[in-house]
């Protein structure tokens, strides 16, 4: 490959690739003919990008002043760009010392997001920075930029499909720059985090969580699309907002509903075949559970908010023990909120308990309790409950509310799902502590705003006993000398790998058994050291490494349930995952 260009076409040039600045370019790779149209692949390696001017306006292909002067020269950018050459390290140094001086984190956020016009470099920074960059795009951040977005809105990202769209959406997906997509995160912006329904301006989260999916999972930024299914809001302030972006109607229920649903269902599939993932994310319960039941058995679908959530919590309770002591059958759960991630996690806890024990889910299941705003769930009440708590109404006499079922019922974990900050009270917390000498407490609920309670509260309230973990970042917390560490209880440990896993064993269906085993894997990779700290989940400074791992367990689960249709199955899953992965690093243009 010797030549830099090899035609022009309507200011499009075809360049080639240097095959070494592509080594772990990973889904890339193995996926080389996805990258550029049939017609535009001239060899693996050579594809049409935009030259001159609107190459530094193409987002998968500027790297600003890193182009070299050769670059410069063979792609009309001569000119366009001072003189200086400043390479990938030197402008990520630059870019985290300014989003570094910003004191307000929606600064950072827009930041980081206005970044996005250098694909590469915004995945560079969030690599190398996933600690410190995650809770800016991500929560508890994204939760303020999902509030605020439409008077933050600088320019659109992702797919809007709407009630407008009805009869249409397989002409609006063909919209979509990109053919080859992987993986769809869809939100329909109703339960955003605990937040509530934010309707349009959901789309935040389906961002959020792609960027996640490249950064900790190794998947292409061109494969991933995040959708925002808009069938209004009823969120009253949002309507009255003049810079709402969204439909301003109240909410379309039932069959209308319930058609665009199918009709967007039906053209995923029609569009981008079987083997496309479809990740719902922050539905409402009535919603959720019922999308999932009812193409659970025709798509390749997960809920992240029901299986992500509970396989991370799964994990973090097996890694848990390590620290509480006892096996996984002796302990006793109490959850506060009863909604898709309090009876998914229940769910899949029971099933672990099952598969160890050999003895019926439907008695395992008799270790786990749930609140919901109504009071303690038991038989008397299942006659008026939605049908995803009734295997949890077991008998009990009636109790009003969580002080008083953590004293009936006496549980060494409690998990907190409510989506309500502060109900982790001082007397709960107080009260769990006084059965267990380390009670094991977790407040999922996001962004920080609505955890059930702080670090703080947890380690202060149970004189520094609790192992803690939340779903939002808290800082380390220093309580009678010693500083507590605490972990982050959030799906974002599992969804990156699993989606991997099933991308690169081309998975057809998901099964329980991949989020069993993705829990396992992600339980497997705590360290003493991290015990020593009292953490029951990794640092996410290793993730890439975790995701790997989940997707090579989760890859193996599907081929060993013959829902994988990669053939043959590579012989080291692991290596292979790692292969597969998306590397941020520039591309040299020779
Ligand atoms: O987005 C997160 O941080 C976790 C999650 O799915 C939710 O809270 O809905
Ligand atoms: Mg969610």
């Amino acid at each position: 490959m010797e030549s830099t260009m090899k035609e022009m076409r309507d200011g499009v040039s075809v360049l080639d690739l240097d095959p070494k600045s592509t080594v772990g370019g990973g889904v890339e790779d193995v996926y080389g003919e996805d990258r550029a149209t049939e017609d535009q692949l001239v060899t693996p390696w050579t594809f049409s990008v935009a030259s001159g001017y609107s190459l530094l306006r193409d987002p998968q292909h500027n790297k600003g002043l890193a182009f070299t002067q050769n670059e410069r020269d063979s792609h009309y950018l001569r000119g366009l760009l001072p003189p200086a050459v400043v390479n990938q390290e030197l402008q990520e140094r630059k870019l985290m010392n300014s989003i570094r001086q910003y004191q307000v984190p929606l600064q950072k956020y827009v930041a980081m997001m206005d970044l996005q016009r250098n694909q590469r470099l915004f995945y560079k920074l969030l690599v190398d920075n996933v600690e410190e960059l995650l809770p800016v795009v991500y929560t508890p951040t994204v939760g303020e930029a999902c509030q605020k977005y439409g008077s933050i809105f600088r320019r659109p990202q992702g797919l809007y499909i709407s009630l407008n769209e009805k009869g249409k959406i397989l002409e609006v997906l063909k919209n979509w720059p990109e053919r080859s997509i992987q993986v769809i995160v869809v939100t329909d912006g109703e339960r955003i985090l605990g937040l509530g329904d934010l309707g349009c301006q959901g789309m935040g989260i389906p961002v959020g969580k792609l960027a996640l999916y490249t950064a900790l999972g190794g998947l292409r930024p061109s494969s991933c699309l995040p959708v925002t299914i808009d069938v209004g809001t009823n969120n009253e302030e949002l309507l009255n907002n003049e810079f709402y972006i969204g439909l301003r109607q109240r909410r379309a229920t039932g069959k209308e509903y319930s058609e665009l649903l199918h009709e967007f269902m039906t053209a995923v599939k029609q569009n981008y075949g079987e083997k496309v993932l479809v990740q719902f994310e922050d539905f409402a319960n009535h919603n959720a559970f019922d999308l999932l039941a009812k193409y659970g058995t025709t798509h390749l679908v997960f809920n992240d908010d029901i299986q992500g959530t509970a396989s991370v919590v799964l994990a973090g309770v097996v890694a848990a023990l390590n620290l509480i002591g006892g096996s996984l059958n002796e302990h006793k759960f109490l959850f506060l909120g009863a909604g898709e991630a309090g009876t998914g996690i229940a769910e899949l806890i029971a099933l672990e308990v099952s598969k160890r024990t050999k003895v019926p889910l439907e008695e395992t299941r008799k270790k786990i309790w749930l609140v919901d705003s109504k009071g303690l769930i038991v038989s008397s009440r299942k006659d008026s409950l939605q049908h995803f708590k009734q295997p949890w109404a077991h008998e009990h006499e009636p109790v009003k509310d969580l002080l008083s079922a953590v004293k009936a019922i006496k549980p060494t974990v409690l998990i907190g799902s409510s989506g309500v900050g502060r109900t982790f009270t001082k007397e709960v917390i107080e009260a769990v502590s006084s059965y267990n000498e380390k009670p094991l407490i977790l407040a999922l609920s996001n962004p920080t705003s609505q955890s059930e309670c702080t670090a703080e509260e947890a380690y202060t309230w149970s004189e520094g006993r609790a192992i803690f973990a939340s779903g939002s970042p808290f800082d380390p917390f220093e309580y009678n000398g010693k500083v507590y560490v605490s972990g982050q209880a959030n799906n974002a440990y599992i969804f990156p790998g699993f989606g991997l896993g099933l991308v690169i064993s081309g998975a057809i269906r998901v099964h329980d058994d991949m989020l069993l085993a993705a829990s396992e894997a992600l339980a497997g990779q705590v360290s003493k050291e991290n015990y020593d700290m009292g953490l029951i989940y990794p640092p996410f400074s290793n993730i890439r490494k975790i995701s790997a791992q989940i997707a090579a367990s989760v890859a193996a689960k599907a081929y060993e349930l013959g829902l994988a249709t990669r053939l043959p199955r590579p012989a080291d899953l692991f290596k292979y995952a790692e292969s597969c992965m998306y590397t941020p690093n520039y591309r040299s243009y020779r």
